[in-house]
């Protein structure tokens, strides 16, 4: 298993750029994998799902999972908690979302929180390795709900709250029944706090070459 910094895990994608892969393929693999991981535990046909998405790439992966989701049937909500996402991959994805998928924006949608039913599960794309704790005020409300909602939360390559290098972690991090880590892990799926946040860790291919990762990893034991 291939255990990275934040830093190191920026460097392999570029040489992934170098390599041929784009950015966009790199989200839209990242979605991909997750789909396929999230159906060893939902038939999705007819369920309901919450995507909460941030404004950075993680928010992206969520959102290329959304627009999965809904082809497979589920009825699917994407809540956008920092506004419109700030990374040219994310925005792509979020016009590619149909109609049928309800977008709601908690950054003038403010009591949308308060509204929302329990669904069948929650899909947690609110930040990945670009995070660092604390969590600011809307934020932390989206993670206390997605905490106190009832249902299996799926965080996307991290639970939000936690800082991918340093394992520390917000007092209301996400606790995830499961984290699909892309490509490698990262410190915060393996040391504690962060790591107790985690649920089940999945680490999925999403299709970067091997020679990429060359001299930007350590070698674990599988955990
Ligand atoms: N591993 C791979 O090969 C791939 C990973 N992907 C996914 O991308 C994310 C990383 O995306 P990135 O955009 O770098 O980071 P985040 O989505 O986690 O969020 C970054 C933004 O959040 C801001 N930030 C940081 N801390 C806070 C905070 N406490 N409160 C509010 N906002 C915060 C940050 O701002 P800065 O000023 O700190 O820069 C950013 O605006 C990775 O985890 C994967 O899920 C790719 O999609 C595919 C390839
Ligand atoms: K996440």
């Amino acid at each position: 298993m291939r255990l990275v910094t934040s830093a190191q895990m920026k460097q392999i994608e570029r040489n992934a750029v170098l390599a041929g892969l784009s950015y966009s393929e790199m989200m839209e693999n990242a979605g991909r994998v997750a789909f396929g991981a999230l159906s060893a535990y939902h038939d999705f046909e007819g369920e309901t799902a919450l995507v909460f998405a941030g404004k950075g790439n993680n928010g992206g992966d969520g959102l290329v999972l959304a627009r999965m989701l809904w082809r497979a049937g589920a009825k699917v909500t994407v809540l956008l908690c920092d506004g419109e996402p700030q990374t040219k991959e994310a925005t792509a994805n979020l016009s590619l979302l149909p109609r049928t998928v309800a977008v709601l924006n908690l950054a003038y949608e403010t009591q949308a929180l308060e509204g929302l039913s329990k669904p069948d599960f929650v899909v947690d794309a609110l930040y990945g390795t670009g995070f660092h704790p604390p969590f600011e005020m809307r934020d932390r409300q989206a993670a206390q709900w997605m905490n106190c909602c009832g249902a299996p939360v799926y965080a996307l390559d991290l639970p939000s709250g936690v800082d991918a290098d340093m394992a520390r972690a917000d007092c209301d991090a996400v606790r995830a029944r499961c984290t699909f880590a892309f490509d490698s892990l990262k410190y915060a799926h393996c040391r504690e706090p962060a790591k107790g946040y985690c649920g089940e860790v999945h680490c999925l291919n999403i299709w970067i070459p091997e020679e990429c990762h060359r001299g930007l990893y350590w070698e674990i034991e599988e955990q």
